[in-house]
């Protein structure tokens, strides 16, 4: 830890973990397990986001397997190429849309690389058991094709059939190669293929999007424990999302079905106190014909307005939601129109990483006169406001996805279901503590995170166990204890 906080610049301490993990990998975890409130922002968001940028010029040894448009024919080849055998976890990404960075083609690899430490070092899996892989169809940034050190293929990105052929080998290959309990996460594509794979792969893979249910869950736990600061139930609350693409439709999604699973209202009508605004503006029905299929669920019936801030002051929303993935985009105006009619008014700045954010912890604070309950995305310190620390939750992906995917592995679960994703976001927001509502806390802190992970693990299970999802039999009495006992944890061996 001496030698990492000597390094002054985030990308010198990334670069020096990437080492470490390369060079003792148990200390690595151990050091990571350790310091993870220090450590999660060098190895993930947001400096991760800075990492991909820089990938050509800091690339040394490739830290996962790159499935290129060339390979087409020989996947299944190139997966046995992989030294490990036995794999649980893959996460995979064709780079289109890096956080909120755009395409940053293969150099997305630092995205399934941390998201995999994380996999390990939050939720248990063994190292050995997880492979980060990004598939190389090209891309569509001018300056990565224009740049020397660009590690992939220096092409525009395949789309269309020759896309999705590849992408059908790779997932048959997957399936042959490790069967059908090796939990494939996809991270990090763009908005048209993350729903089309999504949606043809859940009923035959064991898949899962971070980027479309993971953040959903992370997001519902939030707001299922910000209810304890604000009292009545969701359904007592109004929406408004910036941003339609997979975070805001996905998490917009998942607080309809959980709102419809505790009051019976079908999920067409709960659907209704839930708006979306785009970049074109409030979605709306007369847009319908226009609308890519993943927005039309949110095309109500009312007036059109084309600005955010009109949106705001017609729809009066208690919680305001921004995945837009553009900075600076909660104005002012926007936040203060929020705080007019709202006694507590919720904001979450999700966006990734911190240069992303709609706002800073400190404008929410300060635009509500620290009246708001404020989250983010990338983590924001703790702001003073008129003699009061502010301490603002990070919803951070990293809550749900480990634990998640350990109670996947655990259950040898062959399908993810919604009602999972429920039970996870449950699952955190019964971890969050009176004491941490007492400082304005929706989230708990990422310190007990193993427990955490553990906890919702089990939930998981339980549920890959109750829809009879689960192939690893019999079920285990005590699913905690059970998860718990299989995490990997990186003690060094005693040799006799
Ligand atoms: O990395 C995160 O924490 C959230 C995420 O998946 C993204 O922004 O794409
Ligand atoms: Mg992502």
């Amino acid at each position: 830890m001496q030698n990492i906080r000597s390094y002054d610049v985030p990308l010198h301490k990334y670069v020096a973990m990437m080492e470490l993990e390369e060079r003792n990998e148990r200390l690595f975890y151990k050091l990571l397990i350790d310091n993870v409130e220090e450590l999660l922002p060098v190895v993930y968001t947001p400096t991760v986001g800075e990492a991909c940028q820089k990938y050509g010029s800091i690339f040394k040894r490739p830290q996962g397997l790159y499935i290129s448009l060339k390979e087409k024919g020989k996947v299944l080849e190139v997966l046995k190429n992989w030294p490990e055998r036995s794999i649980q976890v893959i996460v995979v990404t064709d780079g289109e849309r890096i956080l909120g960075l755009g395409d940053l083609g293969c150099q997305g690899m630092g995205i399934p690389v941390g998201k995999l430490a994380l996999y390990t070092a939050l939720g248990g899996v063994r190292p050995s058991a997880c492979l980060p892989i990004t598939i190389d169809v090209g891309t569509n940034n001018q300056k990565l094709l224009d740049d020397e050190f660009y590690i992939g293929l220096k092409q525009k990105r395949a789309t269309g059939k020759e896309y999705y052929e590849l992408l059908e080998e790779f997932m048959s290959a997957v399936k042959q190669n490790y069967g059908e309990k090796v939990l494939v996460q996809f991270e990090d594509f763009a908005n048209h293929n993350a729903f089309e794979l999504l949606s043809k792969y859940r009923t035959s893979h064991l898949v899962f999007n971070d980027d479309i249910q993971g953040t959903a869950s992370v997001v519902l736990a939030g707001l299922v424990a910000s209810l304890k600061l604000l009292g009545g139930s969701l359904a007592d609350h109004t929406f408004l999302f910036l941003g339609a693409g997979e975070a805001g439709t996905g998490i917009a999604e998942l607080i309809a079905l959980e709102i419809s699973t505790k009051t019976n209202i079908p999920i067409e009508e709960t659907r209704k106190k839930i708006y979306l605004v785009d970049s074109k503006g409030l979605i709306v029905s007369s847009r319908k014909e226009s609308l890519q299929h993943f927005k039309q669920p949110w095309a109500h019936e009312c007036e059109p307005h084309s600005t955010l801030l009109d949106a705001v002051k017609a729809i009066k929303p208690t919680v305001l939601i921004g995945t837009s993935g553009v900075g600076q985009t909660f104005t002012k105006e926007v936040i203060e129109a929020m705080a007019a009619f709202n006694e507590r008014p919720l904001i979450m700045a999700l966006s990734n990483p911190t240069s992303q954010a709609e706002c800073t912890a400190e404008q929410a604070y300060t635009w509500t006169e620290g009246r708001c309950i404020f989250s983010s995305g990338s983590p924001f310190d703790p702001y003073e406001y008129n003699g009061k620390l502010h301490i603002p939750g990070q919803a951070n992906n990293a809550y749900i996805f480990p634990g998640l995917g350990f109670g996947l592995v655990i259950s040898g679960a062959i399908r993810v279901h919604d009602e999972m994703l429920l039970a996870a976001s449950e699952a955190l927001a019964n971890q969050v503590s009176q004491e941490h509502y007492d400082k304005g806390m929706i989230y708990p802190p990422l310190t007990n995170i193993r427990k955490i992970s553990a906890n919702i693990a089990a939930h998981v299970a339980a549920k890959a166990y109750d829809l009879g999802l689960a192939t690893r039999l019999p079920r285990p009495r005590d699913l905690v204890k059970y998860a718990e006992s299989c995490m990997y944890t990186p003690n060094y061996r005693s040799y006799r």
